[in-house]
């Protein structure tokens, strides 16, 4: 080729050069155009109120009305778009957003398409490098690197999900150490024939319990307790520990001569933490004294009306069911109660019993009982036996026994008269049966991940059972609004696919009615599928059938709470399994479980979420197919996670009455998260959650303002701050920590009088013994 021809071609080249630039030039600024177009339409669809789906395209809908009326007032507001602007001087723009950007919500720049995908690349670049910088790779798991094809080069509408996967903490590997788990064998092969009871109790046990064959803690308690010993019994969950003290009591109580009456009054005094364990151990009784009608039990809880009670003490009550608070209120209060003939008295669940705000209740009903001088037997059973608890004992009880259910065989159950409880507190058993998981999650994903496997779990999977422990009440209310809105809502008619059941939600906790309290408890116990959202309020005792999961959604205070929570499932031999949530930052928990023998194995975040990809009302805005790349699945989960993180926040930022209760669940949130004890602060401490993320797990798009100053205050004087302008201006009472644990518990186990101000205590003292005095002359 000539050097001539080849300038000319060169000239010629040059002037198509500049005709195709100026051409590429107009289509790049309307390709442009219409894409910021489309990316502010997905702007204001995140940020818009909620809106019913389409159902035959299962999308979103956002009118181009509406796109249009968004776009001026949006473009309005925005920095204006300058199609001259250098590709690199836009990039500039787009990292420093990217780097701004933490969890407030700014106006964005538009960007053209390619721009987006590098951007997008860069973000994911961005944070793959300051985990990569923080930990070694082994050890750090990142999503995958996207391929260019998910970027939206194919044209597939683009999905903003970096607000909820960027600038989170990076999640290492879970090493849980390797433990000998305690194992405690639940059945013998020993039958209650054997003992030598009443063969109507027997006959019961058969006909009405439908139990034949003891278990370990029933074969080595009921002969202990039959032969008139005091004891401390400790067994795993759900291995018949109710039994092992009711068979007892009733054989004592149907032999004793002259024939028990009613009038005798309380004969034995059961005392459980809970008012559902009260109602569980009373409705036990009731089926062990069927044939032994002459026998009355009777149960006394919080929340139920004081003048029905007194009524029924007064008409005999001989099997006692009842919760601290109540029990001391009405040994203060009703001059009806005596307890001059009680021969026995349970503590289950005796840890429990012991915490703060009921050591000082327990003080007065052993001092009423103490009073009447006659020989007592005493019981304390709990599946973990710990320190307080040898403190009750030494002043409660006479040369207890300590019933230990140890690995093996019940050839290995020890009795060992005076055996110091608390060293069998180190190590706690649980079922055998139980699968323990564990999975780590960033807070900002904590939200999305819980719903995804409730979805998996609930709508995914026949029969499934499921208790999500909360922290706090409040946080129970808005999360099972919140779950009913979105994740109950109808599913599209066009998949049918994966959408047979329906979710169940329950919820219990301290703060709600009496009566609605029963009502969940007996609806769940007999439900077959559902979802149980409640506090430590259910941790204890409850014996609800068929749960399959326990989920933690906030860990527990303690590696004790931690067991009995665990121990909802998986009773009496039966198979379950459970999740603990973690943070990061929270993740040296699983060491102190590892030192109370307790392994977890691990969960995958990714894995959990990938669930979303069979519900097709959070799909993505691009069409998936299954043929695509693992990275593409990767990213389609992703999409779908922030389509339903932004349905949540939808539906929080919709008025201001929901965004009110999701601040309130947090906030109470985050005063829950100040009560772990000291001994844990070190994991959990409240200055290292980062409130921003910890407000997006609540459907917050920011963390409210002065959040910091109302996390210390203490919640029971909220309500007098409304009183009056003179007690709004006093500063807020600082709390101890152990005040703080003792207004929470307060509030989970209200059991009638604790919790209630002194002028409502003493309007309710001064009605009942108007009462009483009406009563007595009637
Ligand atoms: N011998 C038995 N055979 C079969 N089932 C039994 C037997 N004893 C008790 N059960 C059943 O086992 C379940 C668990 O019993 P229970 O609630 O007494 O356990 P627990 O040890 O008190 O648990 P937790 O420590 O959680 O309170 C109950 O449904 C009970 O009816």
């Amino acid at each position: 080729m000539s050097p001539r021809c080849g300038g000319r071609r060169k000239n010629t080249c040059g002037t198509s050069l500049h005709i195709f630039t100026a051409v590429y030039g107009v289509i790049t600024g309307v390709y442009s155009l219409l894409t910021i177009m489309a990316e502010d339409a997905l702007m204001i669809n995140i940020s818009s109120a909620p809106e019913k789906f389409n159902k035959k395209t299962n999308r979103r809908p956002l009118s181009t009305a509406e796109k249009w009326a968004q776009k001026k007032r949006e473009s309005k507001r925005k920095t204006v778009f300058e199609p001259q602007e250098s590709s690199a001087s836009k990039q500039r723009k787009i990292n420093q957003t990217g780097q701004q950007h933490t969890h407030k919500q700014k106006p964005q720049t538009p960007r053209s398409p390619s721009q987006r995908s590098n951007n997008r690349d860069t973000e994911e670049n961005a944070d793959q490098g300051e985990n990569s910088a923080a930990k070694s790779p082994s050890k750090v798991k990142t999503f995958p690197k996207k391929a260019p094809e998910e970027h939206g080069d194919h044209g597939r509408p683009f999905i903003k999900t970096s607000s909820l996967f960027r600038n989170n903490p990076e999640i290492p590997d879970v090493l849980s150490p390797a433990v000998n788990q305690v194992k405690e064998k639940v059945f013998t092969s020993n039958m209650f024939e054997e003992l030598n009871l009443h063969p109507h109790l027997v006959a019961t046990l058969h006909k009405v319990l439908n139990v034949t064959s003891m278990t370990s803690v029933q074969k080595k308690t009921i002969p202990l307790l039959l032969s008139g010993k005091d004891a401390v019994v400790r067994s795993q969950t759900g291995s018949g520990k109710t039994l092992a003290y009711g068979i007892p009591v009733v054989q004592f109580l149907q032999g004793m001569q002259p024939k028990v009456k009613r009038s005798d009054g309380p004969l034995a005094v059961v005392i459980v933490p809970t008012r559902e364990l009260a109602l569980q151990s009373f409705q036990m009784f009731q089926k062990l004294l069927k044939p032994f009608t002459w026998i009355v039990p009777g149960v006394l809880m919080g929340g139920e009306k004081r003048k029905a009670e007194k009524a029924r003490l007064r008409k005999g009550i001989n099997v006692l069911i009842s919760t601290p608070g109540r029990l001391v209120d009405h040994i203060k209060n009703t001059l009806s109660i005596a307890f001059s003939a009680v021969r026995w008295l349970i503590l289950d669940e005796a840890d429990r019993t012991l915490d703060l705000g009921f050591e000082k209740d327990l003080t007065v009903i052993l001092n009423a009982l103490n009073a009447t001088g006659l020989a007592r037997q005493n019981v304390l059973l709990s599946a973990t036996l710990t320190e307080g608890l040898s403190r009750l004992a030494s002043i409660s009880m006479k040369e207890p026994v300590t019933i230990h259910v140890s690995e093996g065989s019940e050839e290995t159950v020890e009795a060992c008269p005076q055996a110091a409880p608390q060293a069998l507190s180190d190590s706690y058993v649980v079922p055998e049966r139980l699968q323990q998981h564990v999975v780590v999650v960033p807070s900002k994903l904590h939200l999305v991940c819980l719903a995804a496997f409730i979805l998996a779990k609930c709508k995914f999977e026949q029969r499934q059972k499921l208790i999500v422990f909360i922290s706090s009440c409040e946080a129970v209310e808005f999360l099972l609004t919140l779950f009913t809105a979105i994740l109950c809502e109808k599913p599209s008619t066009t998949s049918t696919k994966h959408t047979s059941a329906s979710l169940n939600f329950y919820r219990l906790h301290g703060n709600m009615r009496q009566e609605e309290r029963t009502e969940v408890f007996q609806e769940f116990s007999q439900c077959k599928t559902g979802i149980l959202l409640c506090t430590d309020v259910a941790a204890r005792g409850l014996d609800l059938p068929q749960v399959t999961w326990i989920v933690q959604y906030n860990p527990p205070v303690s590696a004790v709470e931690y067991v009995h929570r665990v121990g909802r499932t998986a009773r009496i031999g039966a198979q379950g399994s459970s999740l603990l949530f973690l943070t990061p930052s929270e993740m040296a928990f699983v060491d102190v479980l590892a030192n109370h023998n307790i392994s977890l194995s691990e969960m995958k975040m990714e894995d959990i979420l990938a669930n979303l990809m069979k519900d097709e009302r959070f799909k993505g805005r691009g069409k998936w197919d299954s043929k695509r790349s693992a990275a593409a699945f990767e990213q389609e989960v992703r999409e779908r996670a922030t389509v339903l993180q932004t349905d949540f926040e939808n539906y929080v930022h919709a008025n201001n009455e929901s965004l009110q209760t999701a601040k309130c669940a947090l906030q109470s949130f985050l005063r829950a998260y100040t009560t772990y004890p000291s001994s844990l602060k070190h994991i959990f401490h409240i200055r290292s959650l980062h409130l921003g993320h910890a407000a997006k797990s609540f459907g917050l798009r920011d963390a409210p303002q002065g959040l910091g100053s109302s996390i210390t205050t203490n919640p029971a004087n909220s309500k007098d701050s409304k009183k009056g302008k003179d007690k709004a201006k006093r500063p807020p009472k600082k709390l101890t920590a152990k005040e703080r644990v003792s207004n929470l518990m307060r509030s989970e186990y209200l059991s009638g009088i604790d919790g209630e101000s002194k002028s409502k205590k003493k309007r309710k003292k001064k009605k009942g013994q108007e009462e009483e005095e009406q009563s007595t002359t009637a």
